[in-house]
């Protein structure tokens, strides 16, 4: 009876029988158009979202396979200031089809996946949306991106706050005065019809749930670590995004623009909130929190707006915003800064390959451990350990007490940073045996 099963399109059956993965199925068979050269070689200190580092750097060169001349399919995008990024979770170590997982934020609650950002989820498909730095050749490059060294990307589009942000929707004059129960309604009209307070999602704990599982994936519950997911929103920052969309000077790992110089630009004025561990504070019960809150974040730079007087904002749960902890106090040993001064004068090893100073490369050590990078399992239970993660070619480790974060030693990182690094939140006794940061590290 139709309706009796789910509506869509068959597979296809090849003239030898087997089913052809088909665009009509979904069954879509992707090819990275490349594979992402990040300055974080691991997991283990990855930004849970853009916003969190605006200096952690990246470059994409589209391969030749995808486009015998690459240039020409990036013909243009240099006029766009950001751009979403669509990649592959490959070091998500399994396919995984849990509905619903526990984001950082809500401190060991459980909410369904599709509301978070979690990088397990059913397709392993990830969206950030990144700065572009310059469009080179077949390349671009990027900062803000959360994602590690070697991840195929399966897309670039170009980030616009008109079509991508619902504070941007064109409503016309007419429409918007005749509408009336016949229209569908417009995005704004929806939206004005949401009630903040009845949005968030309804954690609960530990319930579990009958998988429904295509193939033969794992049903195994996640564990703690496997839910080191990030829920913020992926939006520019509040004051950000009116700073940098469409107008700001452009800057690039490799050569530096205005605004690589501390003080003067959007990227000093995000970093200072990130790296001093002065932003504001998040909140200590983000946990079954059900509210929701309005986005107040500025719309677009006048010149590009076409929003209506009363465009809608977006709304998105409380827990969204208010993360478990306070934002981490960083702190460094002198040892530690000593290294890292030895990392970047040292004649023996490139300095960095994606940061310009060693300045640089201690703000985003401070983006990234304010932001307390460590999964609910850690925080909770491992509190005080060592922690350790790489980035440019810095090996960090670290330890975190009571609202801080300390960072005891910087060496460069064995090999070359670009190699995929087994995760060393993942190896076997990564977290050294103490309690509390190694003696001999301070
Ligand atoms: C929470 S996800 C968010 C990614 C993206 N902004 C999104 O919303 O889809 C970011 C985290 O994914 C992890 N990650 C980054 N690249 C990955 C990859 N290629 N495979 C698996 N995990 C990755 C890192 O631990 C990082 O902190």
């Amino acid at each position: 009876m139709r309706g009796s099963v789910e509506a869509g399109p068959r597979a296809t059956a090849a003239q030898c029988g087997c089913v052809q993965p088909a665009l009509e199925t979904g069954n879509l068979l992707t090819e990275p158009i490349g594979y992402l050269e990040s300055c974080f070689s691991a997991k283990n200190g990855t930004p849970r979202q853009p916003s969190i580092c605006s200096l952690s750097r990246a470059c994409l060169r589209i391969r030749k396979s995808i486009f015998n001349n690459p240039e020409h399919s990036l013909m243009g995008l240099e006029q766009f200031s950001h751009v979403w990024i669509l990649f592959v979770f490959h070091k998500n170590g399994h396919l995984s089809c849990k509905a619903k997982v526990q984001p950082p934020r809500l401190n060991g609650a459980k909410t369904g996946v599709f509301s978070t950002r979690s990088p397990h989820r059913p397709n392993a498909i990830g969206l950030t949306l990144a700065k572009l730095d310059r469009v080179e050749g077949g390349a671009v490059y990027l900062s803000g991106v959360d994602m590690v060294h070697g991840t195929p990307v399966l897309d670039i589009k170009p980030y616009i706050a008109d079509y991508d942000s619902p504070q941007s929707v064109m409503v016309p004059p007419a429409d918007a005065d005749s509408q009336d129960d016949k229209h569908e309604p417009t995005l704004e009209s929806a939206d004005q019809h949401q009630c903040p307070g009845s949005l968030g999602p309804q954690p609960e704990l530990a319930t579990k749930e009958g998988l429904k599982c295509p193939g033969n994936r794992t049903s195994e519950e996640y564990t703690s670590e496997h839910v080191d997911a990030a829920t913020s929103g992926n939006v520019p920052k509040p004051g950000e995004r009116a700073a940098t969309v469409g107008l700001g000077p452009k800057s690039c790992p490799r050569s530096r623009g205005p605004e690589a110089h501390p003080g003067s630009g959007p990227l000093e004025a995000s970093l200072s909130e990130e790296g001093t561990g002065k932003g504001p504070s998040r909140g200590q019960e983000a946990a079954g929190s059900l509210g929701s809150q309005v986005d107040s974040q500025p719309g677009p730079p006048p010149s590009l707006s076409r929003a209506a007087p009363e465009a809608p904002h977006s709304v998105v749960p409380t827990w969204v915003r208010e993360a478990p902890v306070t934002t981490l106090e960083v702190r460094f040993t002198p040892h530690a800064e000593l290294d890292l001064r030895h990392l970047s004068s040292d004649a023996g090893h490139p300095a960095f390959q994606y940061f310009q100073s060693a300045e640089e490369a201690r703000r985003a050590m401070v983006a990234v451990l304010s932001a307390d990078p460590r999964s609910v399992y850690r925080r909770k239970l491992c509190q005080d350990r060592l922690f350790y993660f790489t980035v440019d070619t810095a090996h960090v480790t670290c330890w975190f007490g009571d609202g801080f974060a300390e960072v005891l030693r910087i060496r460069h990182a064995a090999g070359p940073v670009h190699k995929p690094d087994p995760d060393p939140a993942e190896a076997p006794g990564s977290l050294g045996s103490s309690g509390g940061p190694a003696a001999g590290s301070r």
